[in-house]
């Protein structure tokens, strides 16, 4: 999609950019000095302290009898733990921090196909209704914050190498032998305790198992892509080279040829099975598969996993008047990452026995 293109970097992101060497040291930037193991285990204390926040904002509203909008708190968690494990700091408090936010969800918001997609032809379209013009102001909205965050570091006397924005400029300096990229590529049973820890959570396989019941039924990014490179004749089916396949794993995961009763939030299902989303198993594969499988899969997952566990032992909760389980609307809004459509709101007690 050509907007999207524009908005990332004319396809110079490691999303975007297809098979080659150029993707494949970013790639390996990603896994091994980015998201490996280590590293997410390191931004353990991150995840602690917004938790915290988090927890000390709900216990706010649930000692003034409000209800909670867990969508928008979560929403802000996320970014918050994003930008810090990314940027060092917590941009989302600064001006373009808060720039570069609002650029993620208005390019959330851009995620449509143009008629220019199909017919190059109609382009003008674009220009007249307006949509041409707010992409060139979302590009302006993400350099002016990129821009400043990057300066922001490389001005900085202690080049830090402990969040993921210090590792990449320190490779784009050539701090790091061997590797260099241009700035463009840049850019439960939880009895009498308090607290909810990474090593608690290895020990919480309910806990694992509502996390994948839950990508299964709501995949964040339902379809992916690959370009056939050579000829395949896959199930019966002739693919010429460079064809486009989209692969939908929320399809996948609602298959009633693998899946009992699909449609049915079962997290049980998980629990005597060795099934994961690690990309084995090819009926399960939110994070995708393969040489392109998600590369934030460990982050992602320490990240949901900690503040769901965090937020169900300290708190109680319930629908607003007396709504059960049943009534809460879950229909899902298009975007990059697909959520609820309507907000999250709800009812938090703090539990006494914590
Ligand atoms: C619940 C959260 C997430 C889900 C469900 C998810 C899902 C996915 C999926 C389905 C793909 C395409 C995989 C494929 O083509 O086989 C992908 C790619 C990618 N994801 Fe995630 N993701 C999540 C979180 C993250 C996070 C937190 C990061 C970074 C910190 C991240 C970074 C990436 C990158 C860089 C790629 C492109 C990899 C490549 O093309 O080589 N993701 N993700």
């Amino acid at each position: 999609m050509e907007y999207l293109n524009r908005i990332f970097y004319d396809g110079n992101d490691v999303i975007s950019l297809p098979y080659g060497d150029r993707w494949r040291k970013l790639r390996n930037i990603i896994l091994h000095e980015l998201l490996n193991s280590s590293r997410v285990r390191s931004f353990g204390s991150i995840r602690e302290e917004e938790t915290s926040l988090l927890m000390a904002r709900i216990e706010e509203l649930s000692a003034a009898s409000e209800p909670v909008n867990l969508t928008r708190m979560l929403a802000a968690a996320s970014n918050a733990l994003i930008t810090r494990a990314a940027f060092g700091k917590k941009y989302s408090e600064t001006e373009h921090g808060k720039m570069f936010l609002e650029f993620v969800e208005e390019a959330s918001g851009m995620f449509e196909f143009s008629l220019r997609d199909s017919f190059p032809w109609l382009g003008w379209i674009d220009r007249l209704n307006g949509r041409d013009a707010a992409v060139d102001r979302l590009v302006e909205k993400r350099d002016a914050s990129l821009d400043s965050i990057i300066q922001d570091h490389l001005q900085s006397s202690d080049a830090s190498r402990d969040n993921i924005m210090g590792i990449l400029l320190g490779n784009y300096k050539g701090d790091i032998p061997g590797v260099s990229i241009d700035l463009m590529s840049i850019k439960g049973t939880m009895k009498g305790k308090h607290h909810v820890t990474d090593d608690d959570l290895q020990e919480m396989p309910y806990m694992k198992a509502v996390i994948k019941e839950l990508i299964r039924l709501h995949p964040p990014l339902p379809i992916f892509s690959r370009v056939a490179r050579d000829h395949v004749n896959l199930m019966g089916y002739e693919v010429a080279p460079s064809t486009l396949v989209l692969i939908n794993a929320w399809a996948i995961g609602q298959d009633p040829a693998y899946w009992e009763e699909p449609e049915k939030f079962m997290p049980e299902r998980f629990l005597d099975s060795s099934i994961d989303f690690k990309g084995h198993d090819f009926h399960l594969i939110p994070f995708g598969s393969g040489r392109r499988i998600c590369p934030g899969y460990g982050f992602a997952t320490a990240a949901i996993g900690h503040m769901v566990a965090n937020l169900m032992l300290r708190f109680d909760w319930a629908l607003p008047n007396g709504a059960q389980g049943e009534d809460l609307d879950v229909t899902e809004r298009p975007g990059f990452a697909i959520g609820k459509d309507s907000a999250l709101i709800v009812v938090a007690t703090i539990n006494p026995n914590i």
